[in-house]
């Protein structure tokens, strides 16, 4: 019997490979069940071909000779109530990789093949099982490194971003359906044009919404920088050893102790956060500490937060005060100020009200807590996409990218007069366009391009 190739039995192990106790490997296909009867030793000569879907049977794997190779679990699952929706038999063997590769070395002789990266999710999407969008938020899924970012592709897999897909696509559908009742009505002068306008309007709007949360994406996944800056002495260091509960840095009453940007990392409030602790500014005749200190001036361009640490004992030069006025107007949106030391003094920048600023000491451990529920509220403001369904890779970005510009050339060209005719077919293309999405008209070369991505067994 020859099979077509995306009804081919396939075989791959679907638990990492490592230590653990039980593996499990996956065979999907038209003759799933057919391939693991034949390397099957099930008690009483029972046969998977003639049990009942979803149920689990103790027995041996053999090989060609009827030698008991392993001790396992088949658990028999017909299709089309399957996660592939073909027949799939899983079998728990013990973790051994050794074990593992000779059960699929004698599985791929009795007739399965090895799969292919992410074949059974693309069977899943071949049968309809989920869409595109759905499988990539599998793929996510797995290697979601922060809760959010699992948070956000758990959501994709349940299909909000699909139902939001259709929603978009059914507002499009209105619009060929109002072009096509004012082209019918045409010699009555009755017209469909507000309407039309309206809808266009607010679908590029859901559309601009919705492309926006890729913005927050590498916030999710690579996580949130946050970089101490200030001048020398003002605590820094102590600040930094403080937020990520070590004594990493060096802290001295030397200023200019720290010389280079110093990082740590730690998951807090489902994200990954970076704290890195900077050379304190000042002007400086030493070439390492300037080296330093443009790094320091590096990090406040290129960090996602700003501790701009003050020193409430301190008096700053006027140099210094434009420099920080210039800084805080430049980086309004992600600065916090915090003025430490306030054990000694409360000093404050002419610039600053007092409301403005998270007054800390370090050393008597004053008000971190309410420093650390600080950032961590900007961490959420940074990450929270609210209710909008968020795009989870590149390619989702880019096809929403180009329905945007599709419809915003759309949206030009009727501003004076609509043409019905010709509206239809540039909102028929941006359909399909959007249908790419979810993969109802997606080509074989991109479906493939997208599975390289992901693992085998998966
Ligand atoms: N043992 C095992 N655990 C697993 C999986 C698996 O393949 N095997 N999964 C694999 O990734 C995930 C679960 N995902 C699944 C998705 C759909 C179906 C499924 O059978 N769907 C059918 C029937 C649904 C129903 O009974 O209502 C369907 O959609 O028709 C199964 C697992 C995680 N856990
Ligand atoms: N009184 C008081 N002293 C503090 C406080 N925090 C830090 N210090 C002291 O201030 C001095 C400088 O601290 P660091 O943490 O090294 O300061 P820094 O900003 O990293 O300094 P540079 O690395 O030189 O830029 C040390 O002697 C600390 O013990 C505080 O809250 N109150
Ligand atoms: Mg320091």
């Amino acid at each position: 019997m020859i099979y077509l190739k995306d009804d081919e039995a396939i075989v791959a192990q679907a638990t990492a490979i490592g230590a653990g106790a039980i593996a499990m490997l996956r065979v999907s296909g038209l003759n799933a069940v057919q391939v693991v009867d034949a390397i099957a030793h099930i008690p009483g000569g029972k046969k998977l071909a003639t049990q009942d879907s979803h149920t689990i049977h103790y027995g041996w794997v053999i090989d060609t000779a009827g030698q008991h190779v392993d001790q396992v679990l088949f658990l028999l699952m017909r299709g089309p109530k399957t996660f592939t929706g073909q027949d799939v038999v899983e079998i728990t063997c013990h973790n051994n990789q050794f074990l593992i590769e000779q059960i699929i070395d004698i599985i791929i002789q009795a007739g399965a093949r090895l799969a292919d990266n992410g074949e059974f999710t693309r069977r899943a999407v071949l049968n309809n099982k989920v869409d595109l969008v759905q499988a990539e938020a599998i793929n996510e899924l797995i290697h979601a490194q922060t809760s959010q970012a699992l948070k956000q592709s758990l959501r994709q897999l349940e299909g909000s971003f699909s139902s939001w897909i259709a929603h978009i696509e059914k507002q499009l559908i209105h619009i060929v359906a109002y072009c096509e009742a004012s082209f019918e009505f045409l010699d009555e002068e009755m017209t469909f044009d507000d309407q039309i306008h309206r809808r266009l309007e607010n679908v590029m709007n859901d559309v601009a919404d919705v492309l926006k949360t890729f913005d927050k994406r590498q916030y999710v996944t690579q996580g949130v920088r946050i970089a101490l800056v200030g001048s020398v002495n003002v605590g820094k260091s102590s600040l930094f050893n403080a937020l990520i509960n070590r004594k990493r840095a060096i802290v001295t009453d030397i200023a200019g102790t720290t010389r280079d940007t110093i990082e740590a990392g730690l998951y807090q409030q489902g994200a990954f956060v970076t704290f890195i602790d900077t050379a304190g500014l000042r002007k400086s005749d030493d070439f390492v500490e300037k080296i330093g200190i443009d790094r320091s001036f590096e990090e406040v361009t290129s960090s996602d937060l700003i501790l701009m640490v003050f020193d409430a004992t301190q008096n700053y030069t006027q140099e210094e005060l434009t420099c920080y006025e210039s800084i805080a107007q430049e980086h309004t949106d992600k600065i916090i100020f915090v003025q430490n030391k306030i054990d000694q003094g409360n000093k404050l920048l002419p610039f600053l009200q007092q409301e403005d600023c998270i007054a800390v000491s370090v050393i008597e451990n004053k008000n971190i807590d309410l420093l650390r529920a600080t950032i961590d509220s900007k961490i959420d403001t940074l990450m929270n996409i609210g209710q909008t369904p968020c795009l989870l890779n590149k390619r989702q970005y880019n096809l929403l990218f180009a329905v945007q510009q599709q419809l915003g050339a759309i949206q030009q060209g009727i501003n004076k007069t609509i043409e019905y005719e010709l509206l239809v077919v540039q909102v028929t293309d941006a359909i399909t366009k959007l249908s790419e999405l979810t993969g109802k008209t997606v080509t074989e070369d991109a479906l493939n391009a997208i599975f390289r991505e992901f693992c085998v067994g998966k």
